[in-house]
């Protein structure tokens, strides 16, 4: 294994880049956050293309390997560094978490975090207004996402029962933008189970640590 630190590209605000720093600090694993702007009017520098072909945060180098897409550096993060293990032993619920981190990519982060915290909450905060619709479609898509967990959640703290897991690191920052958006807070408040994961994981060190200057 490298010895190097490793280094995350990216922006602070960025779900995926949330996610996979909550990986390396439930690790206790010292890394570099080298600031990236997607965004900036002069396009994606050429250093970065070369580090995520499709422009995304984040991006993350340890030593010579390179690697983007979050859940694949998450469980990189969790197999090569020591500390608590962020992935159930057991081989039948170690697939129900990767079944969840897949539903939140698939399925949850554009309907929780774009079309609806975006729609209701960041859009007329710049200014902009919201498209009605656009949320009014997502709900029930959300209440997909909300029932599919709370019936997946195993009794205990955490998505998976007493274990922290990656499937936890991935919902959290997701979860930290709908629940600013009313629908989100009203939505939660249905799902006893995943209301009180919730309550749970957002005074968790870590995930404070990641949700500092929203
Ligand atoms: N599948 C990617 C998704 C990464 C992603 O969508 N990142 C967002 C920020 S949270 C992004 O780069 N958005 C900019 C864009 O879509 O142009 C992963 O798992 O890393």
């Amino acid at each position: 294994m490298a010895a190097e630190r490793p280094r995350l590209f990216g922006a602070a605000y960025s779900v995926y880049v949330r996610i996979a720093r909550l990986a390396l600090i439930e690790k206790g694993v010292d890394h570099e956050l080298v600031p990236v702007d997607i965004f900036s009017p002069e396009g994606i520098p050429d250093w970065y293309r070369e580090r995520h072909p499709f422009g995304k945060i984040p991006a993350f180098e340890h030593g010579s390997l390179r690697l983007f897409e979050t859940a694949a550096i998450a469980r990189y993060v969790d197999e090569a560094f020591p500390g608590p293990a962020l992935q159930p032993a057991d081989v039948a619920e170690r697939a129900v978490m990767n079944q969840i981190v897949g539903l939140l990519d698939a399925y949850a982060y554009r309907t929780l975090v774009w079309d609806i915290y975006v729609e209701a909450v960041s859009k007329p905060r710049e200014g902009g207004a919201t498209d009605a619709a656009k949320v009014a479609a997502a709900l029930p898509r959300a209440r997909t996402c909300l029932e599919t967990l709370e019936r997946l959640k195993r009794p205990g703290p955490w998505l998976l029962g007493e274990q922290l897991t990656l499937a936890d690191l991935h919902a959290a920052p997701m979860f930290a933008y709908f629940v600013q958006a009313s629908e989100g807070r009203d939505m939660l408040a249905e799902f006893p189970g995943l209301g009180g994961w919730w309550e749970g994981i957002r005074v968790r060190d870590s995930f404070m640590k990641t949700n500092e200057g929203d």
